[in-house]
């Protein structure tokens, strides 16, 4: 998802750091992800912001590696793109973009590479904010655990009450005019834009930032960015919900009896039925949802995220499908909102265990509402003749 384009809205994406806590090999912006490196990622993500120049600062040396990647994750876009060399400290990467900005340019997002995952949603509120009037603004995440203050010696000083406390993510978006007399007058190194501002006496308002925008700093950092890129590519592609506006899926599954051991159907074991045949355990209900809630999150189908070549789902049950499902939904910042799924089939007769069906399905998608009903068809079709089962799912899903 692209925005509309803003045209005096520029991004300074800063990749000039070391990355010394990474200890990756390279500078960190440098390091891969996948196939593709961090600062790659980030501009990805940038280039949904409605930007009319992208600045990219990057280590001496690594302009012509971070052109490369700037003008694929680009496009059609790569006129905008300007590679500059950064400095020692962040400040003076930011001091560096902000010598490369095109003379009509009057607000300025500076952005991390190192936060290579950050939804377009974060742009789109620090956009929003500063259209409103604001002259500076930060995404913050509340802090959840609880803080102390420490002497030298690791000695316990005080409680600090974290109510007070938000972490400060990035982009950060300025006036343009505001930004550049804060770094001009600085007399000090800041590790953030918005310090520089408010130390220059200007109000910094914030906005809701998220999860995903965790900055990659050290080596569990870097692994848990590989692992949502890796093991849910579409995840990053998948659209970022919209603030408040739910999606709706749709999902259908069939399996034929003729499987080994019992069955097992909507998430249930069901002693003395005969079971369907599957690389899994052939629970058509089940697999109608995942599909579905996929669906509505634009994630693509259950062959995208669980097919054969997944050894680990062979002979698996509802329930590890569905909570993998939950994960892959949480992960792209959605989560379940009711689902109705609907049984065709002679047998197992769902009536006495129904509402069982539904607590199961329930638990599996962490508590969100599941309504379970079924049907026959009158002796008609493959299912009307007892050769197997087939499954109709529609879910809802909603921002996280
Ligand atoms: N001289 C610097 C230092 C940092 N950055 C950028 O600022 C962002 C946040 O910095 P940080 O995560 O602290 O990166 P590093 O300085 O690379 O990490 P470290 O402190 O571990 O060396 C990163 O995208 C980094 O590339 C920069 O452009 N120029
Ligand atoms: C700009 C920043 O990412 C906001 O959280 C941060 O301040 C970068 O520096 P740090 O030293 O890694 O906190």
């Amino acid at each position: 998802m692209t925005l509309t384009p803003v045209p005096h809205l520029a991004v300074i994406v800063v990749a000039a750091g070391s990355g010394t806590r990474l200890r990756g090999g390279a500078p960190k912006a440098f390091v891969g992800l996948d196939a593709r490196s961090i600062l790659h990622h980030a501009l990805r993500g940038v280039f949904c912001a409605p930007a009319a120049q992208v600045v990219v600062v990057v280590p001496e040396g690594y302009e012509g590696d971070a052109t490369t990647d700037a003008l694929d994750a680009a496009g059609d876009r790569g006129e905008l793109v300007t590679v500059v060399t950064g400095g020692a400290t962040r400040q003076q990467s930011v001091a560096a973009g902000l010598t490369a900005l095109w003379g009509d340019v009057d607000t300025v997002l500076v952005h991390d590479a190192a936060r290579a995952l950050t939804p377009a949603a974060v742009f789109e509120r620090v956009v929003a904010a500063l259209d409103d009037g604001a002259v500076a603004v930060i995404p913050v995440l509340p802090v959840v655990d609880t803080i102390k203050r420490v002497d030298g010696a690791g000695r316990v000083v005080a409680a600090v009450d974290r109510s007070e406390l938000a972490a400060a993510q990035t982009p950060q978006g300025f006036r343009r005019s505001v930004l550049e007399a804060a770094v001009a007058s600085a007399d000090a190194d800041h590790t953030d834009d918005a310090a520089l501002v408010a130390a220059a006496g200007h109000p910094v308002v914030t906005v809701e930032g998220d999860a995903r925008a965790f900055k990659v700093t050290t080596a569990p950092d870097l692994e848990r960015a590989r692992s949502l890129v890796t093991a849910a590519p579409e995840v990053e592609a998948a659209p970022t919900p919209a603030t408040g506006i739910p999606r709706v899926g749709l999902g259908t599954d069939v399996h034929g009896f003729g499987g080994d051991g019992t069955l097992w159907l909507a998430g249930l074991e069901w002693p003395g039925e005969q079971a369907l045949s599957g690389h899994s355990d052939g629970d058509a209900v089940a697999h109608a949802i995942v599909d579905a809630l996929l669906a509505a999150a634009g994630l693509g189908d259950i062959g995208t995220h669980f097919g054969t070549d997944r050894p680990e789902f062979a002979g698996a049950h509802a329930t590890a499908f569905l909570t993998h499902t939950v994960g892959l939904l949480a992960a792209a910042g959605w989560r379940v909102g009711n689902v109705a799924v609907q049984v065709q089939a002679n047998r197992p007769r769902f009536a006495a265990r129904r509402v069982e069906a539904e607590q199961a399905l329930s638990r599996a998608l962490g508590g969100a509402p599941v309504s379970v009903s079924a049907t026959t068809t009158d002796g008609l079709g493959f299912t009307g003749r007892t050769e197997g089962v087939a499954a109709f799912a529609t879910a809802l899903v909603v921002p996280a």
